[in-house]
């Protein structure tokens, strides 16, 4: 399918026109039909949490529920999926499931949702055609592999897999990928805040409150007297506090069942930030004896735990801890993520090579600007570009789907990747972790594998800098990043000036093709919002992480992408 060279939808003025082949406006209107589902965002809820008391220790996230359903569709196809579950999906089973003749459906975009929708498809009979803006495959997921030595590489985008992302571990698995540990925590790694001498991270752990007091005068100054001296620390504190909201989704989904436990605990805590719920104690009476946390306090947990998007609606931020998905089991591909992506083009699937001649079909119409020689038709189109870019498009979203993706945020996030004569660090930190710091650079992550093994002696560290400092290197030319990352990490690893060797810069805010990391909702999105995007309306049909329950996650990407496909599937069936 790449056979075309670079085909571009939106190129430099990132226009992206789908309209309607008929181009009344009411006739546009009447032709656009939302797809009537069961109530619960528009995804089939297949029974409830066994038991939440033995599920909480492995972690629960918001699609648990889902997981049969969708496994069904990775495990077997959609027509399976349909048999099984169409009635909790659609409002009306029309058939019981059959393979699709004669149906087309464009894909918009090569990351993992449009891949994996696309992959599903081609399955049930559809002919799918891909568009893609880049050479390559996998989206935020790339490998860096050019210009560094010895077959070295490096993670650009994604990098860990959790193990509860059952999703991706599903493909990954069905392909035969091949994994390995994936170390996100080493205690021998250094934390270097405001001048201070470094520090190791377990020093930083097991003296909570000593070095919370030095490094951060006041962090306990809101606690009342007889509370404070049981506090150990900023992360002692951190627990305290976060963990009776998270006990609160416990409770109510015990009470209630998974979905209005769901609801319920998603609807009340996504109205705050992480910040707006540390910094007040007014909302409601969960934690509020360790509350408000005073600036001191807050600036000790950003620092310390390289948080700096506090912005965030508290939901998002505590769904990672819910579903423990950072935990010490997380993996990786050993021959990088690009390999997931790569593993769903097959020559027996993918786009066919031929153009679709806009004549002989008479749904969607496809214009850019730029390239106004390249029209595609098909009877359904699923769009899974990022928001960022997808908002720059002109066409028939619904007015309640655009005013919603206007304002959803996306993270700033670079890396840069620097190879180094040897793997000087394993003296001193070993293999794997992170060392974080209040300097520009953030946090420095080092790989927790020697690949290729020794003898090779090169290595690659990766500064990981998120919004503001990922906007300092990402807007710098990059040679000078470079120098300024060197510079930096001089600071922990003085070696590191004789060492250095070469570099690379990923800064996915400045990336064409992206236009921001990923994306991170903001108070009261994960509800009203998430839901109004997750409609789905044919022939047009949103996908990417961002329209998931995991977002930012490839697990959000892939299920965003079989949602689509399922819902086309569901409208197609007669
Ligand atoms: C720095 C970083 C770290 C991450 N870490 C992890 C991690 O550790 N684990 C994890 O699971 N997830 C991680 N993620 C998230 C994960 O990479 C994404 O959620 C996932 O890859 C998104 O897939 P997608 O298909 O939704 O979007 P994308 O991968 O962005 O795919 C969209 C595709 O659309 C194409 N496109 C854009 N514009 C146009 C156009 N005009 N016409 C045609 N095509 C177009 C793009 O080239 C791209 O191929 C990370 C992401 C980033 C950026």
């Amino acid at each position: 399918m790449f056979s075309r060279s670079k085909l571009v939808i939106g190129g430099l003025r990132k226009v992206l026109c789908f309209k309607q082949v008929n181009r009344h406006s009411s006739q546009r209107k009447s032709s656009l039909k939302r797809i009537e589902t069961h109530p619960i965002f528009s995804c089939p809820y297949i029974g409830t949490l066994p038991n939440i008391q033995d599920d909480t220790s492995k972690g629960i996230q918001q699609d648990d529920d889902c997981k049969k359903f969708y496994m069904t569709i990775v495990n077997e196809d959609l027509k399976s999926a349909y048999k099984k579950y169409g009635s909790s999906v659609c409002a009306e089973k029309k058939s019981i499931g059959e393979k699709v003749t004669g149906k087309s459906v464009l894909v918009v975009g090569a990351g993992l949702s449009g891949l994996s929708a696309a992959f599903e498809l081609e399955k049930v009979g559809y002919n799918t055609q891909i568009l893609e803006l880049q050479h390559r495959v996998g989206g935020r997921t790339q490998t860096l592999r050019n210009g560094f030595s010895d077959g070295l590489h490096a993670e650009g985008g994604a990098m860990r897999i959790p193990p509860n992302h059952y999703l991706t571990n599903g493909y990954i698995e069905k392909f035969g990928i091949l994994l390995r540990q994936f170390c996100n925590y080493n205690e021998n790694t250094w934390l270097l805040i405001d001048g201070h001498d470094k520090i190791r991270t377990k020093e930083w752990k097991e003296e909570n409150r000593m070095y919370s007091s030095k490094y951060f005068p006041g962090w306990d100054s809101n606690l009342a007297a007889n509370t404070r001296s049981s506090v150990n620390g900023i992360l002692d504190l951190y627990e305290r506090t976060m963990q009776p909201v998270m006990d609160e989704l416990f409770s109510l989904i015990t009470e209630k069942g998974s979905q209005d436990g769901w609801n319920e605990w998603v609807e009340k805590w996504s109205k705050l930030s992480v910040e707006e719920f540390l910094r007040t104690n007014d909302n409601c009476d969960t934690s509020s004896s360790y509350r408000p946390w005073p600036e001191a306090a807050i600036r000790g947990l950003q620092v310390a735990t390289y948080s700096p998007a506090f912005g965030t609606s508290l939901v998002e931020h505590l769904r990672d801890e819910l579903g423990k998905w950072w935990t010490d089991n997380l993996q990786t591909p050993i021959d990088g993520m690009d390999t997931i992506a790569k593993n769903f083009i097959k020559p027996q699937f993918g786009t066919k090579e031929q153009t679709i001649d806009l004549s002989k079909k008479n749904n969607i119409w496809f214009e850019s600007p730029n390239c106004t020689d390249r029209t595609y038709t098909a009877d359904a189109v699923i769009l899974t570009v990022p928001l960022t870019i997808l908002r720059q498009i002109e066409g028939d979203i619904p007015e309640d789907q655009r005013s919603v993706l206007r304002n959803i945020h996306y993270r700033a996030s670079t890396k840069v990747v620097l190879q180094c004569k040897s793997r000087f660090w394993e003296k001193e930190v070993g293999q794997g972790g992170f060392s974080k710091t209040s300097l520009p650079i953030g946090q420095l992550h080092y790989p927790s594998h020697n690949d290729p093994p020794p003898p090779n002696e090169r290595g690659l560290l990766v500064v990981y800098a998120w919004e503001q400092d990922a906007l300092i290197f990402g807007s710098q030319p990059h040679a000078e990043a470079i120098d300024s990352a060197v510079r930096e990490i001089t600071k922990i690893h003085p070696e590191m000036k004789n060492e250095f060797e070469v570099g690379m810069v990923q800064a996915w805010f400045s990336d064409n093709a992206a236009q921001g990391a990923h994306s991170c909702l903001q108070p009261y999105q994960n509800n009203d919002g998430m839901k109004t995007l997750m409609k789905p309306e044919h022939p047009i049909y949103l996908a990417g992480e961002a329209i998931s329950y995991s977002n930012g996650w490839i697990q959000g990407a892939i299920e965003s992408g079989l949602n689509a496909a399922y819902h086309l599937y569901s409208y197609d069936q007669k």
